[in-house]
């Protein structure tokens, strides 16, 4: 059998979710032989192909290290290992626009590495009719990830952004993915490294001429 009939069910779970609450926790959704080429690249990665991360345009580093602390990696076709991910996201795509018809057109996602006290504040991932990122996704690649770790992301209610929904341990192979623009989150201080990837699906729009903050 294929990784990809493998990740019907789950697939399947993840669009019911998202079509009643908006958001999806998975455990299931990504394949082990996935997981093990992520952790593989993780490996061959070094400190050095991290970049501080931006929140777009118009802020400098110093207004950027309040808000988040982490390192990126952008995920690219023309590797093998993150190839693996990235068709596999591809598949989601497909899957849920059938089902669900969110016109997703393409999806963008890097690694991120939190070292220890690294934080991402309460954020949105999107706003509403300014950007064309619709759905994001985050995959954790924490083996062993204790409770002393925190390193918890922490979801807040669309309705209430003060009301906390749920949290998230960042646990191996757990998948979450969300309404960009619904579900305001954050990352609670890290005390271990902690490694995952996010990304986005976009649709293809082009919205009130602006251009989406640039990697
Ligand atoms: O790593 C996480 O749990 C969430 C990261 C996040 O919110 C982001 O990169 O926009
Ligand atoms: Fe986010």
């Amino acid at each position: 059998m294929q990784a990809s009939e493998l990740s019907i069910e789950p697939f399947e779970q993840i669009a019911e979710d998202l079509y009643t609450k908006g958001i999806s926790i998975s455990t299931n959704a990504i394949p082990l032989k996935v997981l093990r080429a992520l952790e593989a690249r993780l490996n061959e990665l070094d400190h050095d192909s991290f970049d501080v991360a931006g929140i777009g345009r118009q802020t400098d580093h110093a207004t950027n290290a309040t808000i988040r602390r982490d390192k990126i990696h952008w995920l690219d076709n023309n590797n093998e290992l993150e190839l693996s991910y990235l068709e596999h996201m591809g598949q989601l795509q497909q899957f849920v626009n059938r089902r669900l018809f969110m016109g997703l057109f393409s999806y963008e996602s890097h690694f991120a590495t939190y070292q220890q006290g690294d934080f991402y504040k309460k954020h949105l991932d999107a706003f509403k009719g300014k950007t064309n990122r619709v759905l994001t996704t985050v995959l954790y690649l924490n083996n062993n990830w204790q409770p002393e770790f925190g390193g918890e992301l922490v979801v807040y209610s669309p309705d209430n952004h003060d009301e906390e929904l749920l949290r998230v341990t960042p646990a191996f192979g757990t998948f979450v993915t969300f309404l960009s623009d619904e579900f305001p989150h954050e990352v609670l201080p890290a005390q271990h490294t902690r490694f995952s990837i996010a990304g986005w699906f976009r649709v293809n729009a082009s919205l009130n001429g602006d251009i989406d903050p640039p990697r």
